[in-house]
């Protein structure tokens, strides 16, 4: 993204997360052959590639759902071979997923709750007894994850069980979720899927403002192009586990192996 006289944001800054030469596989599926990349704070970096490139599986890499077989992660100044997903969560990560991952039966409110129990710290005698400072605490958290609703502009259904809002809602509602952990970098998992035109345009406004209002560094997965290339700073291109391309919107769709690789050209 640019700024209003076309010179890169000034927003972005040093490293946030680097992959370093990482390898996964399932038994004999090489899902990541020796990828690297970074992202930098507060830039919005986009992942894509055709279908199974390894796109998800680096997702989850980087939030410690896998353990790569090969390479290392530095988060933070921390480098790691494996990230654990609790030290992911409590240094700052947070994610969604593909298929909306959110507790159907209960409010969007209590949803986006759940996500800020992570920044809870009274302990479980003071909760039980919701006395003295666990009431202190929970007036502040919920203070926050109402700021979150206005923010999503879901006042109206902040009340409803998550299960009967339509989809793209539900998105949102997880959006809020992750938001509510206070994250430095928010990993999205296709935000767009299954969304008509509309609603994919409401959460790449939702992407932007979080970016600029909160400053969070994103990175997504998106197979619409046309988002990822308005939405994007820079955009890493996988295949077949292989990083084919990095660079600007600009630079990859200019890429001849990025454009072979959508084209299904056999290398
Ligand atoms: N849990 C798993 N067990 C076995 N193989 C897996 C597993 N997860 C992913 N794979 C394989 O790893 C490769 C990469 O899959 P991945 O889901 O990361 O790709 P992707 O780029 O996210 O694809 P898509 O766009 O279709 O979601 C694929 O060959 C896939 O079948």
């Amino acid at each position: 993204m640019r700024a209003p006289d076309g010179s890169p944001k000034a927003r972005i800054g040093d490293v946030l997360l680097a992959v370093e030469d990482v390898s996964l596989a399932f038994g004999g599926v090489k899902a990541i052959s020796g990828v690297s990349f970074d992202i930098r704070q507060g830039e919005i970096r986009a992942i894509i590639g055709p279908n199974g490139a390894g796109k998800t599986s680096m997702l989850n890499v980087i939030n410690g759902f896998y353990h790569p077989q090969q390479g290392r992660i530095t988060f933070k100044g921390r480098t790691r071979s494996r990230m654990r997903p609790y030290e992911a969560a409590s240094g700052g990560i947070a994610r969604t997923f593909q298929n909306v991952a959110l507790f159907r039966g209960m409010s969007a409110l209590d949803n986006i709750m759940a996500g800020r129990t992570l920044k809870m710290h009274v302990n479980f005698f003071w909760q039980v007894f919701r006395h003295g400072p666990a009431v202190r605490e929970e007036v502040e958290h919920r203070r926050f994850v109402e700021e979150i609703i206005d923010f999503l502009k879901i006042q109206d259904i902040r009340r409803t069980p998550v299960g009967r809002l339509p989809y793209g809602l539900q998105k949102r509602v997880e959006l809020g979720r992750a938001l509510a952990m206070e994250p430095e970098l928010l990993l999205l998992d296709e935000p767009m899927a299954g969304m008509n035109l509309e609603e994919k345009e409401d959460m790449s406004r939702f992407i932007l403002d979080v970016n600029e209002y909160y400053g969070t560094t994103i990175a997504l997965i998106e197979h619409d192009m046309g988002v990822v290339m308005d939405l994007s700073d820079r955009v890493v291109v996988l295949d077949h586990g292989i990083k084919i391309a990095d660079g600007t919107p600009d630079e990859v769709k200019r890429n001849q192996a990025v454009i072979d690789a959508y084209l299904g050209v056999a290398h």
